[in-house]
C-alpha cells in the first residue's frame, strides 16, 4: 500500500524527508562561509602557516572562550563543505585545521582573493531579492530586485553609493582572476589587434591586464557614469562613462564578460547590434566581439557543474533581465543581430567559455 502518492516504501518516505531538509537548509552552507570570512578564519589558518588547533584557532580569533564549541561546530559543517581540511596538529595528537584550495581563496588581500565576492554575494542588499521571486511571478516588475526595490540594479547603484561599490569590487576579483588566464590561456583571441572596448568593463580591470600583455593594443573602458567616475586611465587605457544601448565607441573588437547574461533576448540584440555598429569602421581583418560567459546545456558535463550554472541562471532572474544560454539560443542570438558565424573556445575558464562572433 502508497504510504503517500508515489512512495510505496517507508524508506522512500524518510529519503524523501531527509532531502526536503537538505535543500530547506541549503542556505545555512552559505550563511556558514559568510561567518567564516567575518570571523577572518581562512586569515588565521594563513597568517598561522601551519594547522591551527580549535584552541589556537579560539585564541586568535579572540572569541568569547564560552562560544568555542560553537567554533567547533561551525567548522565540522565547513569541513563538511571542503573549506576546511582536518589533519594531525604538528604538536602531537590534537586534530588541526588546515586551508583547501576553496579557502584559499577567501584570504584577504591575495591577489585572487574572493573574499570580497563572498561578503557582498551574502549581504542582504544582494540575497533580498530571492525572497521575492513568488511576489514578482504575480507583478509587472522586470525582475525580483526591483519589485523589492524599486529600481534595477544599475539605477540603485547609480544612487547607492555603498552597493555601487559593494557590486563593483564583487566583480572585481573575478576580473582580477579571469585576466591572468585570459593572456596566457586565450591569446590567440587578442592577437592582432591594435584597439579594444571592453563594453560594461567595471574598473577596468581586464582592460588593463590585456593592454599591458599585447604590446600594441590600447583599449577602451565603457561602463555607466558612476562606475567609472575618478578612475584614471594611462597610454593604452581609457576610461569612458555612457551607456552601451546609445553608442560604443569604434574599435578593432568589443569585449564582453558578464554582460549579455545580464539582459534579455531582445535587450542583448541591441547590445550586439550596437556592438557590430562598433567594429564595422575598422578597416582590420581581426573584427569581432568577444564574449565571456556561460554555456548551458552541455550534456557531458558533472551535476554540480549543471548545477552551478542553474544557480546563476536563477540569479539573473532574480536580479536582472538577463538568463544563461545554450549554444543555441547563443547563436540565435548572434544571427538574429546580423553576424556571419562565430567561434567558441569551450572552458578555457572553468564554468566560462569564450566567444568569438564574426560580422
Ligand atoms: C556584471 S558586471 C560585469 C563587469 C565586468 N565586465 C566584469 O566581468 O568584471 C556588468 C557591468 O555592466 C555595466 N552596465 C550596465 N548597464 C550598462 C549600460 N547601459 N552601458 C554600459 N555599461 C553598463 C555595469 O555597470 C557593470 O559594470
Ligand atoms: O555574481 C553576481 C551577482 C549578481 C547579483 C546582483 C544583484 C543581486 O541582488 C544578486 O543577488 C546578485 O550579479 C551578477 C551579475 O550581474 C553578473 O553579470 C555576474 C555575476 C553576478
Amino acid at each position: 500500500m502508497a504510504l503517500l502518492n508515489g512512495i510505496e516504501s517507508t524508506q522512500e518516505l524518510l529519503d524523501a524527508q531527509a532531502h526536503v531538509w537538505n535543500q530547506t537548509f541549503n542556505y545555512i552552507n552559505s550563511m556558514s562561509l559568510k561567518c567564516a570570512v567575518q570571523l577572518g578564519i581562512p586569515d588565521a589558518i594563513h597568517r598561522h602557516g601551519a594547522p591551527l588547533t580549535l584552541s589556537q584557532l579560539a585564541d586568535v580569533l579572540s572569541i568569547n572562550k564560552t562560544k568555542s564549541d560553537g567554533l567547533f561546530r561551525l567548522m565540522r559543517i565547513l569541513v563538511q563543505s571542503k573549506f576546511f581540511d582536518k589533519v594531525k596538529a604538528l604538536s602531537g595528537e590534537e586534530e588541526a585545521y588546515c586551508l583547501t584550495r576553496a579557502s584559499r581563496l577567501l584570504v584577504r588581500d591575495e591577489p585572487l582573493s574572493m573574499e570580497t565576492f563572498v561578503v557582498a554575494m551574502v549581504d542582504p542588499i544582494f540575497v533580498d531579492p530571492f525572497h521575492h521571486v513568488g511576489e514578482w511571478f504575480g507583478d509587472d516588475h522586470p525582475s525580483p530586485f526591483f519589485t523589492k526595490n524599486g529600481r534595477n540594479v544599475w539605477d540603485y547603484a547609480g544612487v547607492e553609493q555603498s552597493f555601487n561599490q559593494l557590486f563593483n569590487e564583487a566583480m572585481a576579483t573575478d576580473a582580477r582572476l579571469v585576466t591572468g588566464i585570459l593572456v596566457q590561456e586565450c591569446k590567440q583571441v587578442f592577437e592582432g589587434l591594435e584597439t579594444m572596448v571592453d563594453v560594461g568593463g567595471g574598473t577596468g580591470i581586464v582592460a588593463r591586464g590585456v593592454a599591458a600583455a599585447f604590446p600594441g593594443l590600447k583599449c577602451v573602458v565603457l561602463d555607466l557614469p558612476h562606475v567609472v567616475a575618478g578612475l584614471e586611465g594611462s597610454e593604452k587605457l581609457s576610461f569612458v562613462g555612457g551607456d552601451m544601448f546609445e553608442f560604443i565607441p569604434h574599435a578593432n573588437a568589443v569585449f564582453l564578460k558578464w554582460i549579455l547574461h545580464d539582459w534579455s533576448d531582445e535587450e542583448c540584440v541591441s547590445i550586439l547590434k550596437k556592438c557590430k555598429e562598433a567594429i564595422a569602421g575598422s578597416n582590420k581583418n581581426g573584427k569581432k566581439v568577444i564574449i565571456v560567459d556561460m554555456i548551458v546545456g552541455d550534456e557531458r558535463e558533472e551535476d554540480k557543474t549543471t548545477e552551478t550554472k542553474l544557480l546563476f541562471d536563477s540569479m539573473m532572474m532574480a536580479a536582472l533581465t538577463g538568463k544563461e544560454r545554450s549554444e543555441k539560443e547563443w547563436a540565435n542570438l548572434f544571427y538574429t543581430s546580423g553576424f556571419q558565424n562565430y567561434n567558441i573556445t569551450p572552458y578555457p575558464l572553468g564554468l566560462r567559455s569564450v566567444m568569438e562572433v564574426f560580422p
